[in-house]
């Protein structure tokens, strides 16, 4: 994909829906009794790769215009898949799904592309296996494929060393199936989908959080069944987060984004913007299962550099590739640290970032936790490597429109991820 500087971009734009949630939607619509009936289901390949894996283990998954119907059949009524589970790229249908498997009667192996393939797994093969789980790493290196086999399961009490939903979500869908209370208590809150909508389901789920920090304790409780449930997904933040990121960038600009989940374990980015000094203003607010939903309003703005760090990190993980590209063109040093996880997104982003600002004239040095942007330097277009990573493609895609000259994203199609039409919704803004 070619792309070249602009001005004034206007105008009013849906993102589809959320990734997490849409996961989601399908693994519980699956485990519950009855029907589940999605709307705004993101058709990226992600998600598709999780009704794939549920279609496999034996559920009728109907796809008719913009309604997705799972036909859930209870806790027990998966089956056993005749093949390998293909999980594509997706890290949350792996770790999610490794879960729910490790409470089933059936093997089962799961195995994904070359990076879902090298992405660290002892982080849920530890918890799962002090909850009595069969789940190895089938090439002994910690990642998938991995191998289930029956187990039994008893509830455990896991301190997690990571801010992690997906390990969090593992563990929890494990705990259905187990004999006892299950919980979870995490270093600083993460995006809490699972908790809300699992208690939707019917769920017996509880959330402490602690008074003097945002850590939080999950805490589940076996229970009989989960019910099918009616789902409107919210437009998806880390989706909306290139048209915020445009909006302020792009001199001129006024961007309405409708529909988009606000969800504070998720919206980070949204106190980012207004601490560089971005002019966001959310409207018609509103909480919808469990779920907040706003309309986001963007206009250009002059930004600063400033320091994000700490607890805010998990909120806005997989924005930091788009909160880059919004420092560089700050004025002023930006420092982003505590966000390690980087490293074991679909590529190391702190690599992939960094790499790419530089190609683009950026004074930007990588840190063990993050990186430091000196921004205010002019960019130019460049070659932007995306090794296949959909955020980065994204993120520089948005660079291109601030850098003088031409810049070439390679492999845009991995955009396809989660946000299949992303190329579509920014026609609608020129
Ligand atoms: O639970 C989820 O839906 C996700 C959790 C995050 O990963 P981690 O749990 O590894 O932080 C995030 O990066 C990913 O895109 C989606
Ligand atoms: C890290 C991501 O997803 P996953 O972990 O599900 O592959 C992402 O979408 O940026």
């Amino acid at each position: 994909m070619e792309l070249t500087n602009i001005t004034g971009l206007r105008g009013e734009v849906s993102v589809p829906g959320d990734k997490s949630i849409s996961h989601r939607c399908i693994m519980f619509g699956s485990i519950a009794k009855g029907t589940t009936e999605i709307h705004n289901f993101l058709e990226g390949a992600d998600c598709l790769a999780t009704i794939n894996c549920f279609r496999r283990l034996g559920i009728d998954i109907v796809e008719d215009g913009d309604i997705i119907t799972v036909h859930g059949k209870g806790l027990h009524g998966l089956s056993a898949p005749d093949d390998i589970l293909d999980v594509g790229n997706s890290g949350t249908t792996t770790r999610l799904i490794s879960g729910i498997l490790a409470g089933q009667s059936f093997d089962c192996k799961i195995s994904g592309d070359d990076s879902l393939n090298s992405r660290p797994m002892k982080r849920i093969i530890d918890p799962l296996t002090r909850m009595g789980a069969n789940i190895s790493s089938i090439l002994r290196n910690g990642c998938a494929p991995l191998y289930i086999t029956k187990g039994s399961l008893h509830g455990i009490h896991y301190i997690s060393p990571v801010a992690s939903a997906q390990v969090k979500s593992c563990i929890l869908l494990a705990g259905l199936y187990a004999d006892g209370e299950t919980s979870v208590m995490e270093p600083s809150l993460s995006r809490n989908h699972t908790e809300l909508m699992l208690k939707e389901f019917g769920a017996d789920l509880t959330t402490k959080h602690e008074l003097d920090s945002t850590r939080a304790t999950a805490s589940i409780r076996p229970c009989e069944e989960l019910y099918g449930q009616k789902i409107m997904v919210p437009g998806d933040i880390s989706s909306a987060a290139y048209f915020i990121a445009a909006g302020l960038l792009v001199p001129d600009s006024e961007i309405l984004i409708k529909n988009t989940g606000i969800n504070p374990t998720r919206a980070g980015i949204l106190k980012v913007c207004e601490d560089m000094g971005g002019d966001i203003t959310l409207l018609n607010e509103r909480t919808e299962g469990g779920e907040k939903i706003a309309d986001i309003l963007v206009r250009s703005s002059k930004l600063h550099g400033i320091t994000i760090e700490g607890d805010i990190i998990p909120t806005l993980i997989d924005e930091i590739p788009v909160i880059a590209v919004m420092a560089a063109v700050a004025e002023g040093t930006t420092i982003i640290r505590d966000a390690s996880e980087l490293k074991v997104k679909e590529t190391d982003r702190i690599e992939t970032v960094t790499d790419n600002l530089t190609a683009m004239g950026c004074d930007v040095t990588p840190a063990f936790d993050g990186m430091v942007i000196n921004g205010g330097k002019p960019l130019h277009g460049a070659t932007i490597h995306t090794l296949l990573d959909h955020r980065i493609a994204m993120a520089f895609s948005i660079a291109a429109l601030v850098a003088e000259g031409n810049t070439n994203i390679l492999d845009s199609h991995c955009v396809d991820v989660s946000y299949p039409t992303f190329y579509d919704t920014f026609e609608q803004l020129l």
